[in-house]
Parts: structure tokens; sequence; C-alpha cells
């Protein structure tokens, strides 16, 4: 079991000294695993002490990696601007009105000139506005009032290929007066420090201003993710970041809880798991500190994507609905990077809902036979990124809620399950809840009076909410199925269905819920649901 332990150990430093934080924490996790399993084997030996301080080192070590690959990515988001905005030095021309600046281009993907001059027009820099009151930024020296409009009227080159994603900045306002403290802080020191400026990091102001951001919520939208990223719209990731809009993103899932039958357990473990850090963030704090994800499983249709919506309805959180077999099968090659612009969208959306449905196709165990490397290093880009939601140097990874479901639980990663948290048990309707779902399902229809509810209760029992609700489907197509016997001797064409159109609209009786409970059988059966309640008991929570 330990063979390969110092093999592994080796290659996970060897991989955090070569920059390759993902390959070295999913080689960390493996050897924390191997130690893990060793160590109820020898509870009662004198080595026992010795292996759980190793684990606890290569822990520390795995813990410092992480961080370091978070902080790694920080700088990937927040990465160069464009290269046409790489502007290095202003020069204010003597009239201080209109001008020209220099600017230096250090990205080597830009084919475009290296070095050149741009005009502006306004007050320069170091001038205040005049209705800014001087002293309040005169102390402090990191503060520069904002130009009150850009410097740079003109065209804007075309944007080279690769560029890094950065996040866009809002048009300065004119009482804008916060530019980031000076930068190129190693270069040589400006000539003129009265004419020449470093005009600064224009990229780090492209986080929207807190005002903007809280009137935009206030009107209940927000602007999109894509534009935010790209102003223009166009970048090497506009197909990823469009692809997660379109397929994943869901802004309005509109489901409450009263829509779901039963699970009040269920329920009741959601809201206070998921729901009530979003909704008082004060009081889950430290020892309360918001489960890091929460896992729905039990067997298939049992309503569990139905509660991950109501949830974020009922949180009013953006939701993003991730199947884990589309992110895995439509994006190969891309998901690893998909699953961290997912989490950098959820951010930027938050509060957020992110759930992965299917989970165990995207977070299935490692080391099996059938896992590609692809797979490896998306499984290992989840758990960094999970390992981010909550972290408290965040504040916007606070409010996103990491929700996942499964009909297969054990077939979980041991590294995904450890962070899902909360686990919970959504299982077959009871008879309450079943005999609420045929009273749900056949509430718009029109019934006669020999409806039986109890003998429903009882003939469906095993059946899933979905089973259910497709024996109702099924019942209210009776009528009109019996009329097209009726008729099909004579042959269907637009002009009988004319005809019988105002007919097939009788009543459901009782014989038709009977034929209906027939035609539909259970689809689970009871060994699958000793599998997941034995899941239950080893790893579940109540
Ligand atoms: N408790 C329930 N209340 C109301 N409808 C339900 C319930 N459970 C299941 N359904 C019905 O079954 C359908 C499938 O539910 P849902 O997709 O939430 O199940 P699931 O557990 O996520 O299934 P899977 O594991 O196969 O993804 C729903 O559209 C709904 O019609």
């Amino acid at each position: 079991m330990l063979a390969q332990l110092p093999t592994t150990v080796k290659m996970a430093r060897e991989h955090a000294i070569l920059g390759l934080y993902p390959e070295s924490l999913q080689m960390f996790e493996q050897a924390i695993g191997m130690i893990d399993s060793y160590l109820p084997s020898c509870r009662n030996s004198p080595f026992n002490q010795r292996w759980i301080s190793t684990k606890n080192n290569l822990s520390e070590e795995y813990e410092a990696i992480r961080k370091l690959y978070q902080t790694v990515r920080r700088f990937q988001s927040n990465s160069p601007p464009p290269a046409y905005m790489q502007v290095q030095e202003r020069q204010i021309s003597p009239s201080e009105q209109n001008g020209v600046f220099q600017f230096a281009i250090s990205n080597p993907n830009y084919r475009g000139p290296a070095k050149g001059l741009g005009r502006f027009e306004g007050v320069p820099f170091d001038r205040p506005p005049a209705n800014e009151p001087m002293d309040s930024f005169q102390n402090d020296p990191d503060v520069w009032p904002a130009p009150p409009m850009l410097p740079n009227k003109q065209k804007k080159p075309t944007r080279p290929q690769a560029q890094p994603v950065v996040k866009t900045k809002p048009p300065p306002q004119s009482n804008q007066r916060k530019p980031p403290a000076p930068a190129n802080k190693g270069q040589k020191p400006a000539p003129e420090p009265s004419n020449i400026r470093n005009y600064d990091k224009p990229w780090r102001a492209n986080t929207k201003p807190e005002g903007e951001k809280a009137a935009k919520k206030g009107e209940g939208e927000k602007s999109s993710f894509l534009e935010s990223v790209y102003p223009d719209g166009v970048g090497p990731d506009t197909d990823l970041i469009q692809a997660l809009e379109r397929d994943m993103l869901d802004k309005n899932p509109n489901i409450c809880f009263d829509d779901i039958a039963d699970l009040d357990e269920a329920k009741m473990l959601l809201q206070e798991a998921v729901l009530l850090p979003i909704l008082m963030p004060d009081f889950f704090k430290g020892i309360r500190r918001p489960w890091r994800g929460v896992l729905m499983f039990g067997p298939p249709g049992t309503g569990k994507t139905m509660l991950a919506k109501a949830i974020a309805t009922l949180g009013e959180t953006t939701f993003f609905n991730v199947s884990a077999s589309t992110l895995g099968s439509k994006w190969r090659g891309e998901s690893e990077k998909l699953v961290r612009l997912l989490f950098e969208m959820a951010k930027f959306y938050a509060p957020t809902t992110i759930f992965f449905d299917e989970i165990d196709a995207l977070g299935g165990k490692r080391g099996d036979s059938n896992e590609c490397e692809a797979s490896r290093r998306v499984k290992t880009e989840m758990l960094v990124q999970m390992d981010g939601v909550g972290s408290s140097e965040d504040e916007e990874s606070k409010r996103i809620i990491v929700l996942a479901a499964t009909n297969r639980p054990w077939d979980l990663d041991e590294a995904l399950r450890r962070r899902l948290e909360k686990r919970v048990y959504i299982p077959l309707p009871s008879d309450n809840g079943r005999r609420k779902l045929f009273e749900i399902y056949l509430n718009s229809l029109e019934k006669s009076d020999d409806i039986n509810w109890d003998y429903l209760v009882e003939k469906s029992q095993g059946y899933s909410g979905a089973d259910i609700a497709n024996v109702c489907r099924d019942a209210a197509m009776m009528p009109m199925r019996k009329k097209l016997a009726e008729i099909r001797s004579k042959g269907i064409n637009a002009k009988i269905i004319e005809q019988i159109k105002d007919k097939v609209n009788v009543p459901l009786c009782m014989d038709d819920m009977k034929e209906a409970l027939n035609n539909v059988s259970r689809s689970v059966s009871n060994d699958d649901l000793g599998r997941y309640e034995e899941w239950m008991k080893e790893f579940g929570s109540t």
C-alpha cells in the first residue's frame, strides 16, 4: 500500500518546483490518501504517531502549494491588460491641456508598433479636478485624482490574437479619483515628476466600482461576464464563456419548495446548510462557517435537481446548472479551463449556486483504469476551485454555493467526497409524498369522483417522483387514446381530428389511472435502495 509513497511524494514536490501545481496537488492528495488508508491498520503500532505527523507535514505542504496555485490563478485572471493598454509613461504637454504620452508594449504577441506616442485631451493626472476638495486625498500620497476623461482618443489598435483573460473597467468618471498606486516601481525614475507620470495599471480598475455594482443589482440586472472580460466581446475564451452563459447559466430557475412534494427533512437540511449562510452571512462565521459543498445523493428522479433550483430561487442566486457529462465530453480538452471560468463567472454573478448534476461523471475515483489524463486534470481543478469557495481572502467566493447531485455516490473520488462536506440523502417518496405527487400532477386535470387516492398511494410503492409524473402523464393521455381507438378504423386525418378535438377532454377516471400504473413500472430496484442506505450510514449527514 505504501510502496508508491516515496515516489509519489518525490514527484509531487518536483511538479511543484516546475510550477505544475495541479499535478503536484493531485499527487499530494494521492500520498495523503495512501497514509489515510494505511493508518487504521497500524493503530496500535509505535509508528502510528510518526505516520500521523508525516501526514500532517504533507498536508501542510499541500496547503502551501494550493495557496500558491490560487495566487497564480488570481494573477492570471488579473493578468496584463491588452497590449495596446500597456502604456508605461505619459508626458504632459506644457499647455497641460492637450498632450502626448509615450507607450511601450511588452506583450510579445502584439504585432503592432512596440513604442509610440498617443494623444490625450483634458486635465493631466497630477492636477485635481477643479471641484474636487484637495484635502480629501492630500493625506494619502498614493491616491491621485483621476483624469476627468480618457487621455486617449486615438483609434484602438486591433486586439492581438492570444490575450489573457482580463477584467475590464468602466470608463473613468469625472469624479473617480482613485487610480491605483504608481506602478513600474522598479523602473528608473521619471526625469520630471511634474510632467511625466506612470500611467498606472489601467486594468486594476476593471472591477466594477461598488456603487455601480450595487446600482446594477438594485435594477436586478448585472452586465454580462463576457462584457466584463472582453469589452468588445472578442477574446480567446469568448467561445467558452458564451457556452457557459448559453448552456449552463439559468438566471431564473423559478421553482419553489412548495412545487416539491415530500422531502421535508432534506428541505430543512438544505436550508440550514445552503440558504441561511447566504441570507445571514454574519452568523455563519468561525466554527459555524458554511459547508464547502453539499452533495445530494439518491435514486434517479427523486427531485435532486428540483431541490437545487428551489434553493437558487429562494436565495435569489444566479444558478449554474452544470451537467458533468456535458462538461467532460463536449468540451474535451477545454474542460479544465471551463471549470476555472465557471468559478470566475460564479464570483462575478455572486451570490451564485453552482449545481453539478451527475457529479460522479466528473469526479469519479482517481486511478480508475478508464480515467484519462484530461479528466484527472479537471478533477484537480475542481478540487482547487472548491477549496477557494468561502475562503477568507475573497469576499465574493463566500457567496458561492456548490451543490452536487449523484445517483452513484459510491463512485465518487475520496478527495471530492471530503469537500462535499454535507451529504444529504434524497430518498424515494414516502406514502404522504406519493399522495402529494399525484395531487400535484393531476391538479390541472378534470377528474371524475371515483379517484381512489389510497389505492394510488398503495400501488405506487417504490415509485420515484419522476415515475409518478410519468404515470400521471400517461393517464392524462388515456381519454384521447380511447377516442382515437374508436375512430382509427376510419383513418386519422386533420378533418377527423378537428371533429373529435373537443370530445377528448373528458374527466380522468380511476380506470385510466389503473391502466397507467400498469403501463409504467418503477425504475429503482430494491438492491439499489439497499446500496444507498448503506452509503448513507457510512458517509451521509443527518
Ligand atoms: N419530490 C418531487 N416533487 C415534485 N416532482 C418531482 C419530485 N421528484 C421528482 N419529481 C419529478 O421528476 C422529475 C425529475 O426530477 P429531478 O430531475 O429533480 O430528479 P433528479 O433526482 O435530479 O434525477 P436524476 O438523478 O436522474 O438527475 C421532475 O421534473 C419532476 O417532474
